[in-house]
């Protein structure tokens, strides 16, 4: 067997590893509700997923009638009260993703993750799932302090240097993960079935995966 060409495979979390978008969704019209506006659907939703929760909530509230910061301020809080404790309800990995991780990590690969999901939410997700331990390192969307989310190189490279350095690449969903990843000068490989408002194909991607199994032939290709 050669020499498995990358040291770190990253990945984003939402709409990448886990399928959050039931979880993530409810949040959303749990927030809706306490402003007494009308829920919206998941496949809307979903459009709104990447940026951070806030970023989610604003485009969700400019959806139905639109708002101001000091509402913003507070319906987002109620959102993330209502998430923290509803976190794994609807929430599962993607077909394949358990496989995926278990193959690389016996080709001595390390295993990261560099989400915009607040860092507590993203260990507590990743606790019940029973996933955390898999990792080396995970970076949340709060980890850096503010601006320094994707698609800032900041997270990537982050990730990177505290996972032991090395040849690097990232796998996610969205235009935040490969911005981010191609400023960081890491191939971006984007999974079809996430959430992403751009078309997949319209990403710019260095590759783009069907299933959780195409994911190491594809990095041997890249
Ligand atoms: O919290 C979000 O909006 C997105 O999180 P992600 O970076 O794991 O897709
Ligand atoms: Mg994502």
């Amino acid at each position: 067997m050669t020499a498995f060409p990358f040291d770190i495979v990253g990945f984003d979390l939402d709409g990448t590893l886990v399928d959050t978008s039931g979880d993530l969704a409810g949040a959303v019209n749990h927030a809706l509700g306490v402003a007494h506006r009308p829920a919206l659907p998941i496949a809307q939703i979903v459009t709104m997923i990447g940026g951070g929760a806030r970023h989610m909530l604003a485009q969700a509230l400019d959806a139905t009638g639109g708002y101001d910061e000091a509402e913003l301020d507070f319906l987002h809080e109620r959102l993330l009260t209502h998430y923290e404790a509803n976190i794994c309800v609807n929430s599962a990995p993607y077909p394949g993703v358990i496989t995926a991780l278990d193959n690389l990590t016996v080709r001595g690969v390390r295993l990261a993750v560099a989400t915009n999901k607040i860092e507590r939410f993203t260990h507590a997700l990743l606790d019940k799932l029973g996933l955390t331990g898999r990792f080396t390192t995970i970076i949340g969307g709060d980890t850096l302090g503010s601006g320094k989310q994707k698609p800032s190189p900041a997270p990537i490279k982050a990730m990177i240097t505290a996972a032991g350095g090395g040849r690097a690449a990232f796998v996610g969903d969205s235009i935040y993960d490969v911005t981010a990843a191609q400023a960081a000068d890491v191939p971006a490989i984007v999974y079809r079935h996430g959430f992403t408002r751009t078309g997949v194909d319209e990403l710019g991607a260095s590759a783009i995966i069907d299933h959780f199994d195409q994911l190491i032939p594809t990095l041997e290709q890249l």
